[in-house]
């Protein structure tokens, strides 16, 4: 189905998210919608989704004017939306999510099961996905729950899909495969929209891109052009893809863990035994597929996990069994992998949330009182500084977009007092304009002398920033090698083979 969009306008206040953008995307293309965070992308995926109205333009799908009043609306038109948040209910099979609110699987106004599994089987063989219509979504690894949103939207005939940051989640094998599903998906004439911030997706499958800059279209770029050419289209400026490093200068070991073990609340063993040190002026990268215990260590050196053992010792203090409060209070800085769930409070501004977990300098709030006028300049500082696109600092958090609100946590984070920085996923949803920012900022926290403790699915990150790589996986660590290990060794570290005799650091 084609799909067209013309002149659409959407304003939040006097802020104009989308102006007159126009974007046609034929039968089984594949679009890719490049630009940088707050760009608009999101609110032009939400517009044709029917959860917005635009104040100008129009939605039209083989050349016929819609009007939807919400996603309802939408869907029944033929648009599917493919989100990064999942919204499948976890405790249900695959096949009573997909019959959740599907009129085509419903009988005489009863919910029909049999319809809903024959469906999924029946889409799971067409395209390959290999889903169980049987299986519970919460026993499923995110990348097969992705399929399972895909399903959803196929099986209620959507013709137009939209992928908004589908592979933020994955790890590199889900994103190949998922490169390859959309394919598929563009084979059989379905036509996709596809945002990402990563270009070497956008060059992998784009049939073709259109950049968006401060909400306008500023041009369409061939599949074929450079990352370097993609990126200064959208930034609109040149970007230097890879930080500049200079060789640590490493103080003494001052995060020291010993036999870290992590058992998650049904028992299972997330982090096994686990031993390493970072050094003052180091950077610790630690890579693996997700879900191998990375998450379940970083929480449990903040004092998120409740059963833990094992000594976790910083500067010789012992943070094992301190409360989180304690530990931020100690200098420990977190940036936590879900942004959302324990990085920001989305109902407070922006120069709220830059104030949260800080007690230490400079002081915002004296005798009780808050001290407005030092945290306003202390706000309006950190979004210069750190590029975050905003009206102002009385926006609410919830009202920026993915990226820049990632830029509010780290803006707090790397600015406090550090004694230890943990940061996990630190540029998940960031533009590539900003990540080159962003590594900068945590190699100088670096070399101030603090240790880092990174964690990324991304091998691009652990290469830029890492002295040392220690790859976990099942929750043990496989090895601990140098910063410039290749890429092949790194691999089959990640899929649990210990590293060949000498390359350990
Ligand atoms: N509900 C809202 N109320 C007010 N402003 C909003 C709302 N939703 C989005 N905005 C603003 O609209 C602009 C565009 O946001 P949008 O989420 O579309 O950006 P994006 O291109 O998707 O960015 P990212 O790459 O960071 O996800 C931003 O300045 C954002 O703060």
């Amino acid at each position: 189905m084609k799909l067209e969009l013309r002149g659409i306008t959407k304003r939040f206040g006097s802020l104009v998210a989308n102006d007159h953008i126009d974007l046609t995307v034929e039968a089984g293309e594949i679009h890719c919608l490049l630009g940088e965070n707050g760009a608009g992308k999101s609110t032009l995926m939400n517009v044709l989704y029917g959860l917005y109205q635009a104040d100008e333009g129009e939605v039209l799908l083989d050349g016929e004017v819609q009007h939807f009043a919400g996603p309802g609306d939408a869907m029944a038109a033929g648009i599917g939306m493919v989100h990064q948040h999942f919204m499948l209910i976890p405790v249900f099979t695959v096949a009573e999510n997909v019959m959740l609110g599907n009129e085509s699987t419903r009988t005489g106004g009863l919910l029909d099961l049999a319809a809903a599994r024959e469906k999924v089987t029946e889409i799971s063989k067409r395209f390959g996905f290999h889903v169980d219509p049987d299986a519970l979504v919460e026993d499923l690894p995110v990348g097969v729950q992705q399929r399972v949103e895909i399903i959803k939207a196929l099986s209620r005939d959507a013709r137009v899909l939209v992928f908004d940051e589908p592979t933020a989640v994955l790890t590199p094998q889900e994103t190949d495969e998922l490169m390859g599903i959309m394919r598929q998906l563009k084979e059989s004439g379905t036509s996709i929209v596809f945002i990402t911030h990563k270009l070497r997706e956008v060059r992998e499958v784009a049939d073709r891109i259109t950049v968006i800059r401060l909400g306008k279209v500023v041009g369409e770029a061939s599949p074929t052009a450079s990352n370097a050419e993609l990126a200064s289209l959208m930034v609109g400026r040149t970007v230097e893809l890879k930080v500049h490093k200079e060789e640590p200068t490493l103080g003494e070991p001052s995060l020291v863990v010993d036999g870290l073990t992590v058992i998650d609340p049904l028992g299972h063993l997330v982090v096994n035994d686990v031993s390493f040190e970072v050094r003052r002026g180091e950077i610790l990268a630690v890579a693996g597929v997700q879900g191998n215990g990375q998450t379940e260590l970083t929480e449990a050196l903040l004092g998120l996990q409740e059963r833990v053992e094992g000594t976790v010792r910083l500067e010789g203090v012992e943070l094992v069994g301190a409360s989180v409060r304690r530990i931020l209070e100690s200098g420990v800085g977190f940036v936590p992998e879900d942004r959302n769930e324990d990085g920001l409070v989305g109902e407070f501004t922006i120069a709220e949330n830059l104030m949260l977990n800080r007690s230490e300098s400079p002081p915002f709030v004296r005798a009780g009182n808050l001290q407005r006028g030092a945290l306003a300049e202390f706000a309006r500082e950190k979004v210069r500084e750190f590029d975050i696109r905003t009206q102002g600092i009385d926006v609410w958090a919830s009202r920026l977009s993915g990226g820049n609100q990632q830029k509010v946590v780290l803006a707090r984070e790397l600015s406090r007092d550090l004694r230890l920085l943990v940061a996990a996923q630190p540029t998940r949803g960031v533009d590539v304009g900003s990540i080159e920012f962003i590594h900068k900022r945590i190699v100088e926290a670096r070399d101030a002398g603090v240790p880092v403790l990174v964690v990324s699915t991304e091998l691009d990150e652990v290469e830029a920033l890492a002295d040392r790589i220690m790859v976990m996986y099942r929750g043990r660590i496989v090895g601990i090698v140098p910063g410039n290990t290749p890429r092949d060794v790194l691999g089959l570290m990640m899929a649990g083979e210990t590293p060949a005799e000498g390359a350990a650091a």
